[in-house]
């Protein structure tokens, strides 16, 4: 290669070198460039969610201090006029547990109704009740606070209530802009979801404000014409999310948010469906409240992740799996085969043909045995109201009616109607097949034995369900009740056996445990 070559390819090799270098540059640059701008977009990001964050928690302070300094000044929401003693003994009593992370003093449960200075509208609807039952005492100080709380307690104790009347009192008291509802309540399934409807529909019509109720299984039209004018929604995941994905429902100003049976709500199946939610609702300034009567340690974390600093109100030692101990509980360890023989005993034992007020509540495990077991009682000549999954949602509407009603009194049902719902003088569940969890059987025994009443739980147990039998046992001796000598044979060391939803949540049993009183007024 010549000099003057040599020249020529070292400049070309310098111009590419100096080329290649200014790309590099570049590139560098506009990577710094757009590092820097996603972190000023998250900084940003990060010091709104601080400040909304902050915002709220002042608010709550000077809300605190507001109430605190209220109830002991005797002005405001809570006029006490209950002495200390009182106090004491009640919380005692009771077995009430607050735990509030932001404050170590304690808002003082409210003992009667005339203590409650709500609007009069709201307070004509107390005259029903002789006084707050503990879930409402207890709660309603933190709930008129704009606290995030968790209510914890036994099954029948009028837990609806005490989430509904300070929804009430929080609709009067915020702005609606029409089309927006404030209060949102989210419920596992459609027949709880009605029924809440018709307990806060009480307190609505009484304050002239709009409720409704949305869930699946029937037309979506009327839905979405009542919500334009409700400022409450009630709803079922499912439906409420259809409504939201087609753009029927704005939930950015819902202010107070309701989890009920809020255990089931955080389960594996509806996670997703309630973060979804949430994300549709008013961010950094909204109130979180769940409401439940079994509260186990896989769903604490996640619930806690949806709340802001929650104070879990506690009532009865709950952080064991307890049953209400106004039921009486008999369990009897037979063999599968003869399960159903055995139910038809039972009935001709329990059953009062013409008594309306004497109801029973069969539960079977899957829809297929329910219409199995239907279908033979029928054949029998019992009339039965049938709620499971097979049925259309308006058969299972009417059987529910009728059911509650007295038209019918025997009811037929599989979990869908475990939880929540609130039927007058159901004197007998009788288990045909154990649930799935230790969880379910509380809130299924708990359809009886409501609002201070007595009730029976008749359980046939088979050796197919002995991985929980030490769960059981637990929860029989919690209350005070006979554990037969057949059920101990399976064991009262529970196998971990760990459930989707639950995880492994047996625990080992405590045969010494005595059950405490819980009072209910
Ligand atoms: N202060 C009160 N005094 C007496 N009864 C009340 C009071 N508040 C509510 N009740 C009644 O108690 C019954 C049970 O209430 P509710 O259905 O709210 O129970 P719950 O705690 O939600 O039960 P579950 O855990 O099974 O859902 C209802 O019939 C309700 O009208």
């Amino acid at each position: 290669m010549s000099a003057e070559e040599e020249i020529k390819k070292s400049k070309k090799r310098t111009s590419d070198d100096g080329l290649k270098e200014e790309k590099k540059h570049k590139k560098h640059k506009k990577d710094k460039k757009e590092k820097k701008e996603k972190k000023d977009k998250k900084d940003k990001k990060d010091k709104k969610e601080k400040k909304e964050k902050k915002d709220k928690k002042d608010k709550k302070h000077d809300d605190t201090e507001e109430t605190e300094t209220k109830s002991k000044d005797s002005k405001s929401v809570f006029t006490s006029s209950s002495s200390e003693a009182d106090i004491k003994k009640f919380l005692k009593d009771n077995e009430v547990e607050i735990k509030d992370p932001s404050s170590s003093s304690q808002l003082q449960p409210v003992l009667s109704f005339s203590e409650v200075n709500v609007d009069s509208r709201i307070q004509k609807c107390f005259s029903g009740f002789k006084a707050p039952t503990p879930i409402q005492a207890a709660s309603w100080p933190y709930l008129f606070n704009d606290n995030d709380v968790i209510g914890v307690a036994e099954t029948g104790s009028g837990k609806t209530f005490a989430f509904a009347v300070p929804a009430i009192n929080h609709v009067l008291n915020t702005k609606y802009n029409k089309g927006k509802p404030q209060i949102l309540v989210v419920s596992p399934t459609r027949e709880l979801a009605i029924q809440i409807y018709d307990n806060y529909k009480i307190l609505a019509d009484a304050t002239n404000t709009h409720c409704c109720c949305v869930y699946g299984g029937v037309p979506k039209d009327q839905q979405r014409q009542d919500i334009k004018i409700s400022n409450t929604i009630i709803a079922t995941p499912g439906r409420l999310i259809d409504l939201l994905e087609e753009g029927s429902i704005d939930l950015s100003d819902v202010s107070y948010l309701v989890l009920d049976e809020a255990d089931r709500m955080l389960e594996k199946g509806f996670e997703e469906d309630i973060k979804k939610i949430l994300s549709s609702t008013k961010t950094g300034n909204r109130q979180t409240v769940m409401f439940t009567a079994t509260w186990p340690e896989e769903v604490r974390k996640l619930a806690s992740s949806f709340m802001n600093e929650p104070v879990k109100v506690t009532i009865g030692n709950r952080d064991e799996l307890t049953a209400n101990k106004r039921i009486t509980q008999i369990v009897e360890v037979i063999d599968p085969d003869v399960k159903e023989r055995r139910l038809f005993e039972l009935l001709k034992q329990y059953h009062k043909r013409d008594d309306p007020e004497n109801k029973i509540l069969i539960f079977a495990l899957y829809k297929k045995e329910a219409a199995r077991i239907e279908r033979a009682l029928v054949r029998r000549g019992y009339q039965i109201a049938s709620v499971h999954g097979d049925l259309s949602q308006s058969q299972r509407t009417v059987s529910l009616k009728e059911f509650k009603e007295g038209k019918k009194n025997i009811m037929l049902a599989t979990d869908v109607a475990a939880r929540g719902l609130d039927i007058p003088n159901v004197k007998t569940v009788i288990n045909l097949t154990f649930p799935l969890t230790a969880e379910d059987y509380v809130h299924r025994i708990g359809r009886t034995g409501r609002a201070g009443k007595t009730g029976v739980a008749h359980t046939l147990f088979t050796d197919q369900e002995k991985h929980l039998s030490g769960a059981l046992i637990n929860i029989l001796n919690g209350a005070n009740q006979a554990v037969p000598e057949e059920l101990l044979k399976f064991g009262s060391h529970t196998k971990k056996k760990a459930h989707s939803a639950y995880g492994a949540f047996f625990k080992d049993v405590d045969m010494s445990k005595k059950a405490t009183k819980i009072k209910f007024d």
